[in-house]
């Protein structure tokens, strides 16, 4: 996950290739609400690791369910209808999936709950399904704002004699909520009927097919009423199906349709392949398919997998512009409007006033941030208008805000293949986290960017200088890759001696570097399966790094593997040579040092605190010779780049250096 303050994304250029989806939100919830409410055990296969989920579960535990996960599988030791705990205070995030339907069955099973979420939270409606709740005599108070959640819960004296009425109009998860809830109380028959217009209905399909595989068969009357009324039978109860396995999201899918309908192929690549949801899928956001054909995407489904190729130019490329009501597709719709930036005239998106009550104003949010793209869009209360820039010299770039919303987030990063070839940058990425902590890995590993659209910022120094530090940190900060160059050569030399390779056979050294098994996790390092990061640390492994990289051979065979390092979305490289010889067109270079002495001096903290025992004197001694021969050496000598900015952090935390570091950056940034 991306959890940094801000992820610039650079221009992409291609996709291709294949992306494993995470589970349904919208399943995973109800699945791990309707074990919990069965007898027996539940093994849930392919559930999805989010905030949303994870709220769900910690919400169960307390209740006293006993939950065991083992990767992607969770284990649930359901209630059977009966409370351990009558008591608790629950924190449901921003989970709406979480937030009504456990407010529905904690008020039936009676206890004292209290039940409250983030700031967004209890500014998202529940008055709904409160005034169905108290229909049934169950005894709920508003702590906060009449309406919204923080809500109490107190034991009431149920009443199952009338049908109850809920409204359907604000949002599904209400009627799905007292779908889920009233089978734990059906001593009789129990009759919902819908007031006004039912939205999302798509939702309402997902709750009662769930239901019947947990063995509730809800009633339904034939013809136009059957969104009206929905009866849960007399004695219906609960039965785990033992087994159950969670679709990938289809929502979650949009971006990568989407992706598939508006990128060029990559090399040898001729489509996006999607797996984990199809044609069989029962989620309604799978009709995000329909709508990404009409704009032209080509699409292939079989019942588990979608593949999408953008069409040929003139036949689907540019995209069309369509006209769409998506009330059944609220979620994945959001998409669409990032779309339109792609498309051949004005799209309209209509029958979404719900989007005003999800994780943000969502109408209002994306309206405001396609207009800093340099879209023309109109807002209406239930509906946008989106024309895209019209040239290609109208498109600008802006932080985009995600107001939180991990679907805002997700939207925007299929931005980044506007043609003005502009960075997009979103702030605050970790907001995927609500249904898809990695996101933007998955984007990542089937979008290709033209390499030279791939930031670099090179940190080159002499030694213990500290630009490790500074380029590990930097590169935390910005969510980049990390290069430490330095530690290539100390592979090389490990590898070498290793091997029985003489540091001074320069073929030979070279011959092992050009198939060094090298990996970085953090800040270890590996040769093939070894971890190798404190044998290379040693005074010693600095010493034979300074002899095996003043041979040209070497430093010539290490060059192809530091390039690779050169990945989406950017690169930190710390080195010697990193702005000079290996990224000279990086867009930022920095040159760090320090005083000899201040050095010498960290240096010797360093030794100290390993039990070594040196003086400063001759650590400093020592120092200079080095950074003597590193910058006479013939081959790619120590020296800062012609471009690159001097920084001495001899007086600076590493922090401080960070701060001047990304300060520099910003001021390269278009943004
Ligand atoms: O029941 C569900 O799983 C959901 C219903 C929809 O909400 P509304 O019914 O409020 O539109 C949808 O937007 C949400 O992400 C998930
Ligand atoms: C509206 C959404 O979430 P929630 O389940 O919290 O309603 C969503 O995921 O887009």
């Amino acid at each position: 996950m991306f959890d940094t303050e801000f992820l610039d994304i650079p221009p992409l250029a291609r996709a291709g290739g294949t992306v494993r989806l995470p589970g349904s939100k919208s399943i995973s919830n109800r699945v791990l609400l309707l074990a919990a409410l069965s007898e027996g055990e539940t093994t849930v296969h392919d559930l999805l690791a989010s905030d949303d989920t994870a709220v769900m579960l910690t919400a169960l535990k307390r209740l006293g369910c006993s939950v065991r996960q083992d990767g992607d599988t969770a284990v649930i030791g359901g209630l059977g209808g009966r409370l351990v705990q009558r008591k608790a205070t629950l924190f449901m995030g921003n989970a709406g999936t979480a937030m009504r339907p456990l407010t529905a069955a904690l008020a039936l099973l009676g206890g004292e709950f209290e039940l409250s979420g983030v700031p967004r939270m209890h500014e998202r409606p529940i008055g709904d399904l409160v005034d169905a709740l108290r229909q049934l005599g169950c005894a709920i108070d508003y702590i906060g704002n009449e309406g919204f959640p923080p809500l109490r819960l107190r034991p009431g004296q149920l009443k199952l004699d009338a049908p109850i009425q809920v409204r359907g109009d604000v949002s599904s998860q209400f009627l799905t909520a007292l779908l889920m809830a009233l089978p734990l109380v059906a001593s009789r028959d129990i009759q919902i009927d819908v007031v006004g217009e039912l939205i999302s209905r798509p939702y309402i399909e997902i709750t009662l097919n769930l239901l019947k595989r947990f063995g509730i068969h809800v009633q339904r009357p034939a013809g136009a009423d059957s969104w009206q009324r929905f009866t849960i039978p007399a004695g219906s109860r609960y039965q785990s199906p033992g087994e159950i396995h969670v679709e990938g999201d289809a929502s979650s899918a949009s971006y990568f349709i989407a992706l598939g309908a508006i990128a060029e192929s990559a090399a040898g690549q001729n489509s996006i392949e999607i797996l984990g949801v199809g044609a069989d899928s029962i989620q309604g956001d799978i009709r995000f398919v329909e709508a990404a054909r009409l704009m032209g995407a080509q699409i292939d489904s079989s019942p588990n997998s979608l593949r999408i190729s953008r069409g040929k130019p003139g036949q689907g490329w540019p995209l069309k512009a369509i006209d769409l009501d998506c009330n059944h597709i609220p979620d994945a719709a959001m998409t669409l409007a990032v779309m339109a930036l792609y498309a051949d005239g004005t799209t309209t998106l209509r029958n979404i006033a719900s989007w005003r009550v999800k994780e943000t104003d969502r109408i209002a949010a994306m309206a405001c941030e396609l207009q800093k793209l340099g879209a023309t869009v109109e807002e209406g209360a239930d509906y946008l208008k989106i024309t895209p820039p019209a040239q290609r010299a109208d498109w600008k770039t802006a932080p985009i805000h995600t107001y939180d919303d991990h679907r805002v987030a997700m939207c925007f990063s299929l931005a980044a293949f506007n043609p003005a070839q502009l960075p997009v940058r979103l702030l605050d990425p970790k907001c995927v986290a609500k249904t898809f902590p990695d996101y933007f890995e998955a984007l990542f590993a089937v979008t290709e960017a033209d390499t030279a659209c791939i930031p670099v910022i090179c940190v080159d120094g002499p030694t213990a200088s500290g630009k490790g530090s500074l380029a590990a940190l930097t590169a935390q900060r910005l969510g980049y890759h990390f290069l430490d160059s330095g530690a290539l050569y100390r592979v090389s030399a490990f590898a070498a001696t290793r091997a029985g390779v003489s540091l001074d056979d320069a073929a030979g050294v070279a011959r092992i570097a050009r198939a060094l098994p090298v990996q970085f996790e953090g800040d270890r390092v590996f040769l093939a399966d070894e971890d190798v990061s404190e044998a290379i640390r040693t005074e010693a492994g600095g010493m034979a790094a300074s002899k095996v990289s003043a041979h040209p051979e070497v430093r010539a065979a290490l060059l192809a593997l530091q390039h690779g390092f050169r990945q989406l979305p950017g690169l930190v490289a710390d080195g010697r040579d990193m702005g000079t010889i290996v990224f000279p067109d990086a867009p930022l270079k920095i040159y760090l040092t320090a005083s000899a002495r201040h050095r010498a001096e960290r240096r010797h903290k360093q030794l100290i605190s390993k039990g070594n025992s040196t003086t400063i004197v001759r650590i400093q001694q020592d120092l200079e010779a080095r950074d003597a021969r590193d910058m006479s050496r013939p081959v790619a000598p120590l020296k800062p780049a012609d471009d690159a900015r001097l920084l001495d952090n001899s007086d600076l935390s590493i922090e401080e250096s960070a701060d001047q570091v990304i300060g520099w950056w910003q001021g390269t940034r278009p943004f």
